[in-house]
């Protein structure tokens, strides 16, 4: 069975990161989405909300478990029986850290990672930056899920 893990925050999951998802659920027999736990890191939603928006709108792909870890990615992939993660590149201002990760990851655990190019519709798209749209009152829809978007709309109106 080939399975393959695809990290993040996902503070909240948006379109972007659902684009990556579902063409690699369409690769792999299962994708593992691995919710990073950062305790240094403010987040909006907690990990809980994060998983249950993500299992909602991941549900129609069939093959997609979502999982919690803190600490090492690796060590997450090893835990799980997993030698690889797909990560989305936006544009070439990711390339260098995620190539620096990539080799990294790889030279202590033997963990490979595949990188996938987001589609240039939401090359601009990330968590932090839809959040500070939102919180001015910008209009975000069409860049997240809609249920994620009347989440973030209420938590940030809350
Ligand atoms: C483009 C992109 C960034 N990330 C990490 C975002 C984060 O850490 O929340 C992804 C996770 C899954 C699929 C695509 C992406």
């Amino acid at each position: 069975m080939r399975r393959v893990v695809c990290p993040g925050s996902f503070d909240p999951v948006t379109n972007g990161h659902l684009d990556i998802i579902g063409r690699t659920s369409r690769l792999y027999d299962e994708v593992v989405v691995a919710v990073l736990i950062n305790i240094e890191k403010q987040s909006l939603f907690t990990v809980e909300e994060r998983i249950e928006m993500l299992q909602a709108v991941t549900r129609e792909y069939g093959n997609i478990r979502v999982e919690k870890f803190h600490g090492l990615l690796v060590d997450f992939c090893k835990q799980q029986g997993i030698p690889a993660i797909v990560k989305g590149l936006r544009a070439v201002s990711d390339f260098d850290y995620e190539l620096q990760m990539a080799q990294l990851n790889y030279r202590m655990s033997g963990v490979e990672t595949l990188f996938m190019s987001t589609n240039p519709e939401y090359s601009f798209l990330s968590s932090s930056r839809l959040k500070e749209i939102a919180r001015y009152g910008g209009d975000v829809s069409g860049l997240v899920p809609d249920l994620v978007h009347k989440s973030l709309v209420e938590r940030l109106r809350g």
